[in-house]
């Protein structure tokens, strides 16, 4: 997909929102459009998306499915989260068990029947990421995913944009916050006050410090996102959260042994 030129401004007299934006995806990239508040990501997004139709120059060789997670789900619609994901589902000629398995997968299985608007934000995020990969998406639009989704459905983000890749699709996610250190193959793009730049470094802040070191802490499952908020109120960077399934605490002494190990 090619972005030849493309200017967009939300009103005639309005400022332009984004400037002559020159760029290109290949399937199987992941771009991750970084740049402050108010710079122009969401913009660029949707218009990747063809949620927003550029005002001057084309978008060109937009994959035909688009899986599009706006920034905000738009919670407020008549539907519990089953009812939503199994009509779009339909609509999107998906296969039946597709919301089924995405709602197992994102942690939803115990909000199937709650409406859509009695949702928590996470929980609606979850369901607005569930749409948008009903059908394997040519193309995925994420923007600030991470944004009110708790720890472990955090995590998932990676995981998934990987499994889009791998199958051909290309993915572009913007991220104001830098939680960006899962995904070390990606491409980077800035948006500052409406003009983009393709980086051709990986920018500073995508980058682990070379005085860095990794300190993995268990917390219980319960404390994860306490833990994650208060790690980086204090300045740390937090790169994921894991469960632990085959992890060896201390062995137990055999039979009439006597444990030297420290207590
Ligand atoms: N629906 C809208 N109507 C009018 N102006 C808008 C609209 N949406 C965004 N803008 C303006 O367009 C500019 C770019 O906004 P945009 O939301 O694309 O930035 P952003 O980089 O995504 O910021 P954030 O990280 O805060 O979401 C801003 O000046 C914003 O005020």
């Amino acid at each position: 997909m090619r972005f030849d030129g493309v200017w967009f401004r939300y009103a005639r007299r309005a400022p332009w929102a984004l400037r002559e934006a020159a760029a290109s995806v290949e399937p199987g990239q992941t771009v991750v459009v970084l740049g402050p508040n108010g710079a122009g990501k969401s913009t660029l997004l949707q218009l990747a998306a063809g949620v927003l139709r550029p005002v001057r120059g084309t978008i060109r060789d937009r994959p035909r499915t688009v899986g599009w997670v706006p920034e905000r789900f738009p919670a407020d619609q008549p539907f519990t989260a089953l009812g939503y994901l199994r009509a779009m589902a339909e609509l999107r000629r998906a296969p039946a068990s597709a919301a089924d398995d995405w709602i197992d997968r994102l942690g939803l299985t115990e909000h199937t029947g709650t409406p859509l608007p009695a949702l928590s934000k996470g929980t609606a995020q979850k369901v607005g990421l569930a749409q948008a990969l009903l059908t394997p998406p040519g193309l995925l639009v994420l923007d600030e995913p991470w944004e009110g989704l708790d720890a472990r459905a955090r995590t998932l983000i990676p995981d998934i944009v990987a499994e889009i890749t791998a199958t051909g699709g290309a993915v572009l996610v913007s991220d104001h916050r830098g939680e960006i250190a899962g995904l070390p193959e990606a491409t980077h793009w800035s948006v500052a006050a409406g003009a983009l730049r393709v980086e051709t470094t990986v920018p500073a802040a995508a980058r682990p410090d070379a005085d860095e070191v990794v300190v993995e802490i268990a917390v219980p499952r319960t404390a994860a996102d306490d833990a994650v908020v208060r790690l980086r109120e204090s300045g740390h960077r937090v790169l994921g959260v894991r469960e632990i399934k085959d992890f060896a605490v201390r062995p137990e002494p055999p039979a009439g042994a006597r444990w030297e190990g420290p207590r």
